[in-house]
């Protein structure tokens, strides 16, 4: 027997299964991987909230494990949505990577006038830094994003520190900072997620990284109590238990922020309805200022 492992075919996906295969194989569990194309894979000309946001990436790989076509899907945590359909489970959450953003640009920092970035965290964090850059659109994988800088179309861009590592690029660049560039929740972890089947979830155990996993839960609980959806630019970011939230106007003028140490996901939760409170009339300007309605 097998384990069937679903996957996107980006070379950042494919880089990622071929480690949860390689951790597989030290137990000397056979696998088979098969690669899925998602609609977030082949519509590249929008920003991703006019498609239904993050979640375009995973819905595929979901649907094929639900239909048992696969028993187990490989993603970037932070692409997984809030909401997630019955019957599957999150069997392992690997040791976090570099939870980071990376500024990469050419030429001397002095220079950079225009960042890429389609996140409107980013946008918003990067204006908050310096309000005089450019911030413009920039959709793709991580290659195209390079690609493009290096075009000069972008004096800059903003990638996950994590995504490049796991590419094995290096960039000429810095690391943001993560307590003003806060991340994406769960940014720079891995998932496995399988049908919820306990023999199923008991064999992937030893992929699981506790600390990763508890942070990483923390941090999904936050973002399902701020709600704001992937149009309001917030970020979220606990590393052992020590809290980082916040919401930020769209061009990073105004911030609502909170910081706590939390033991439990409970208090996660808490901490997540104080910044939802705080930050209400954020989340409001974002969505109206986006011309969504829900
Ligand atoms: N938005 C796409 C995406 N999903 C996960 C990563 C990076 C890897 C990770 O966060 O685990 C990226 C690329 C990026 O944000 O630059």
């Amino acid at each position: 027997m097998s384990i069937r492992i679903g996957t996107r075919g980006s070379a950042l996906a494919l880089a990622q299964t071929e480690r949860v295969c390689r951790m597989l194989a030290e137990r000397d569990i056979a696998v088979e991987t098969f690669v899925i194309t998602t609609e977030g894979d082949t519509t590249t000309g929008v920003p991703l909230h006019e498609i239904g946001g993050q979640g375009v990436f995973v819905r595929a790989l979901d649907d094929a494990i639900l239909r048992g076509e696969i028993d187990i899907a490989v993603h970037s945590m932070k692409d997984i949505p809030a909401a997630r359909p019955p019957g599957l489970a999150l069997g392992a959450v690997l040791e976090r990577d570099s939870p980071a953003d990376f500024l990469a640009y050419l030429g001397q920092i002095e220079d950079v006038r225009t960042v890429g970035s389609s996140s409107t965290r980013r946008c918003a964090q990067i204006l908050r830094f310096d309000p005089s850059v450019e911030v413009k659109p920039l959709r793709g994988n991580v290659d195209t994003r390079i690609r493009k800088m290096r075009e000069r179309q972008y004096d800059a861009i903003i990638l996950a520190e994590a995504g490049l590592e796991r590419l094995g690029y290096t960039l000429p660049g810095d690391r943001l900072p993560v307590d003003t560039f806060v991340p994406s929740p769960n940014q720079g972890a891995i998932a496995v997620v399988c049908r919820e089947d306990p023999s199923l979830v008991e064999m992937l155990t030893f992929l699981d990284h506790a600390p990763t996993r508890f942070d990483v839960e923390a941090e999904r609980a936050v973002m399902e109590e701020v709600g704001g959806g992937c149009f309001t630019p917030q970020g979220i970011y606990c590393r052992d238990g020590s809290l980082i939230g916040e919401v930020l106007a769209l061009d990073g003028s105004r911030w609502e922020r909170v910081e706590q140490h939390v033991e439990t996901l409970e208090e996660a939760r808490e901490c997540g309805r104080d910044l939802r409170a705080l930050a209400e009339h954020l989340i409001r300007e974002a969505r109206e200022a986006l011309g969504l309605s829900s």
